[in-house]
């Protein structure tokens, strides 16, 4: 059976007292870092240093999630900082194998992710070389927007390519997670779910982890079903 794992995203963490934040949050499976260029997005958020500090205060996995334009001229800086799995988009990378081959040659896993408007489809000559593959289920940019329903779709689509590639990936959902659909989410593929708001707003963080685990660990009875 696989494993349901949360990724929290510092995105909605107190970014005045990260140590403080990344403390509360020991129980999760990732530490989901943002990265963005104010090109790619139109935001602009976190560089190598925080990602230092994230890997020298925890000893939760970091999973980066590089919202960058031209990922092939800035992965060694977030590689050297201490990221242990690096996705780069689809939309945004021109040599994505080289980058996958640079990561793995790295000793860091490597994932692709696909924005809302992005087939699955487009996996089918790189998927049998991934470690994870990140649908986005919100446009980059943003923590706390609405989870966009053709994800699901998504989902199943690339649970059908891993199948016929004989291949199984880390499956992530990224934007709109909550208590309210995780569930549904793993049951559609995912096994990795990541949640920024669900998490860092509420009172509790460790708890809302335990709670989104127990949740999305119901859905995985469902995969396939
Ligand atoms: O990549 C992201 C936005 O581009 C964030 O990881 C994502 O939005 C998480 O925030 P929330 O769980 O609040 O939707
Ligand atoms: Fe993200």
């Amino acid at each position: 059976m696989r494993n349901v794992k949360i990724s929290p995203s510092i995105l909605s963490a107190d970014l005045g007292n990260l140590a403080g934040d990344l403390e509360k949050i020991s129980n999760a499976d990732f530490i989901h870092i943002d990265v963005m260029d104010g090109h790619f997005t139109p935001n602009l958020t976190f560089g190598p240093e925080v990602v230092r500090v994230a890997k020298r205060v925890s000893n939760v996995p970091l999973d980066v999630h590089m919202m960058v334009s031209n990922p092939e001229e800035s992965i060694d800086w977030y590689a050297d900082a201490g990221a242990d799995l690096i996705t780069v988009h689809y939309e945004a990378a021109t040599h994505l194998h080289r980058i996958v081959s640079r990561l793995h040659d790295k000793g860091v896993q490597a994932g692709v992710v696909l924005n809302p408007a992005t087939p699955v489809c487009l996996l089918e000559s790189i998927i049998d070389d991934l470690d994870m593959v990140l649908l986005m289920s919100v446009n980059p940019g943003f923590g706390g927007q609405k989870y966009i329903e053709a994800t699901y779709a998504k989902l199943r689509e690339l649970t059908a390519l891993c199948k016929r590639h004989g291949v199984d990936p880390m499956i992530e959902v990224d934007g709109g997670v909550g208590m309210g659909n995780i569930e549904q989410i793993v049951a559609a593929g995912a096994n990795v779910l990541v949640a920024g708001s669900a998490v860092f707003g509420s009172q509790d963080p460790a708890q809302a982890v335990f709670d989104l685990r127990e949740a999305g660990t119901r859905g995985i009875a469902k995969q396939n079903a």
